[in-house]
């Protein structure tokens, strides 16, 4: 018996075979998991091999799909120029990344072929598509454009198509026709245009001379239109004979325009017919008008927004859905081309008095209201703000002046006519109040106003304008823009008191409250809360 406990005694072989049994046990169990662990790992390596080798295959598959296009494919290496037969139907994405890489090799390469040749083969990748360019890229020499420059010839002309010819060749990004460069592609698309269309520009020269003006030369005075853009294909024309496409940005015609309530004013005797602006009893006018696409020097548009211009091309980029690659990879391109839309001028008298300082000038820079200045809505000032800045243009040029009426397309602040509505409707069914008038469209839109004014006066420059007698607007956006750009303004006239639809007084006293001009009180924000548009419940039908 063990002197330290109650067990009986027991010899070591009989301990000893227990504690075998059990190492062995335990050994055998580390077996059955080693050869668990084994056949999992056997069975990830087989299946890993498996997805390797059709990882090879598919490589192998797409080595052969290039291998095919490349044959199929005209050479896209330097001797571009020797590709005239037209590409075999292949996948056109496809297609793209062979002629991105080609294009990037050819950047890589040194520039063996005369620059001519160069240009031809670049050229002829017209056939491709061509996701994007770059500066040093063989053919690719922009013709030089020295924004500012007084003479047009040393100023160079906007080149920005992509026929065969030109494409190398541009100096601008974007398309001609502001938002309409969309329904040139749909024309384009359903073989409706000839991509190689030369236009007849005959006849179709400007039906008066604008300037030159001094401020056409200033590299910063005119910075989104381009002041050459009505001469264009005449003064430009040794290009347009070689091949390279030029069009105008701007026309200028004359017409004789009809608007009923100017009609009214002649038969009520507060417009005067004088047979020269004025035509007859139903109130023609004679007028002269000029069209105007937008053509953006980015520089000089990023300075006056106060933005870098990197900044600015990368917002232009990315905002627009990835639309413009060029504005990224094309640093050299200093101009766009935009798809918005542009301007028109009426001009009341003589259009070369708009630059005489001795000569007074009323001016209404007007921002579309489709709504309103077509349709008659009555929720806002737009069509009678529009006629009263005629009828004052008229006047004014009958009176030995000039008289200007800018029509801009930036329909419902430049957010567009669905925002707008949007807008109306939140108003009206919050109890229309000029004290929550901004509030509901920056709800909506996340900002109340995207007109940003400051691109507005280059059309002024244009037309030689120094200074402005009657400013017929009581924006202030419109007024420090002006001013800004050294354009002094002498007087600024309110709309009539008796011009104001009902409905629009929630928007004037919300305008006038926020910093609009009035000659009269600006109303508190108590009077705000107090003026209330027409409800929906109102109306009866
Ligand atoms: N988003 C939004 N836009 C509106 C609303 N009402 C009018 N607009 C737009 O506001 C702009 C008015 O422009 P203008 O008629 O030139 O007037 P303004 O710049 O406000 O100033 P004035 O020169 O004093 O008339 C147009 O683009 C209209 O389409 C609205 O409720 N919401
Ligand atoms: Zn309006």
């Amino acid at each position: 018996m063990c002197s330290s406990c109650s067990t009986a005694d027991t010899p070591a072989s009989a301990v000893a075979q227990p504690r075998l049994a059990s190492v062995l046990t335990q050994i055998l169990a580390s077996l059955n998991s080693l050869e668990s662990s084994y056949k999992s790992l056997s069975d990830k390596i087989d299946s890993l091999s498996a997805s390797s080798a059709s990882a090879i295959l598919s490589v192998e598959k797409r080595l052969e799909a290039l291998e095919s296009a490349s044959t199929a494919v005209p050479d896209l290496t330097p001797s571009l120029s020797s590709m005239t037969e037209p590409s075999p139907p292949i996948s056109p994405r496809l297609l793209a990344d062979v002629a991105v890489e080609s294009a990037d090799i050819n950047s890589k390469n040194e520039k063996t072929d005369s620059l001519t040749s160069e240009q031809e083969a670049f050229s002829a990748m017209r056939d491709c598509v061509i996701l994007t360019t770059y500066p040093d890229q063989p053919g690719i020499s922009p013709i030089p454009l020295s924004w500012g420059a007084p003479d047009p010839q040393l100023r160079g002309p906007i080149v920005v198509s992509h026929n065969k010819a030109t494409i190398g060749r541009r100096n601008a990004i974007g398309a001609h026709s502001g938002s309409y460069g969309i329904y040139h592609a749909l024309a384009v698309a359903m073989n409706e245009i000839d991509v190689n269309h030369k236009p007849d520009f005959s006849n179709a020269e400007p039906t008066v001379q604008i300037g030159p003006y001094p401020q056409w030369s200033d590299p910063e005075k005119i910075v989104g239109m381009d002041p050459f853009g009505h001469i264009a294909p005449w003064i430009y024309k040794d290009f347009l004979d070689s091949g390279i496409e030029i069009r105008p940005s701007i026309a200028v015609t004359k017409a004789h325009m009809r608007l009923p309530e100017i009609e009214a004013q002649v038969k009520s005797g507060s417009l005067k017919i004088d047979g020269k602006i004025v035509l007859n009893s139903h109130g023609d006018l004679a007028v002269t008008k000029v069209a105007v696409e937008p053509v953006w020097f980015l520089p000089g548009v990023a300075k006056r927004f106060g933005v870098d211009e990197i900044t600015l091309r990368r917002a232009l980029f990315e905002d627009t859905g990835g639309s413009y690659p060029e504005l990224i990879t094309r640093p050299d391109i200093k101009v766009f081309l935009p798809p918005i839309g542009g301007m028109t001028a009426y001009i009341f008298g003589d259009p070369a008095k708009t630059a005489d300082p001795n000569v007074r000038l009323a001016l209404r820079v007007h921002d579309e209201c489709n709504g309103s200045d077509v349709f008659g809505s009555d929720i806002c000032t737009c069509k009678p703000y529009l006629i009263f800045g005629i009828s004052e243009a008229v006047k004014e040029a009958q009176g030995g002046g000039s008289g200007v009426v800018v029509y801009f397309r930036k329909e419902g602040r430049a957010l567009g006519e669905v925002t707008k509505y949007l807008v109306y409707n939140a108003r009206k069914r919050m109890g229309d109040s000029a004290a929550e008038y901004f509030k509901r469209t920056e709800n909506i839109a996340g900002v109340k106003d995207m007109r940003f004014q400051a691109l507005m006066p280059d059309i002024l420059h244009f037309l030689g304008i120094t200074k402005i007698d009657r400013m017929l607007s009581m924006s202030n956006m419109k007024y420090d823009a002006i001013v800004g750009q050294g354009i002094p303004i002498h007087e600024r006239v309110p709309i009539p008191d008796d011009m104001i639809p009902d409905d629009s007084r929630v928007e004037i006293d919300a305008k006038i409250h926020s910093g609009y001009f009035t000659s009269g009180r600006v109303p508190t924000m108590d009077d705000l809360m107090r003026v209330k548009g027409r409800q929906w419940e109102d109306v009866t039908h």
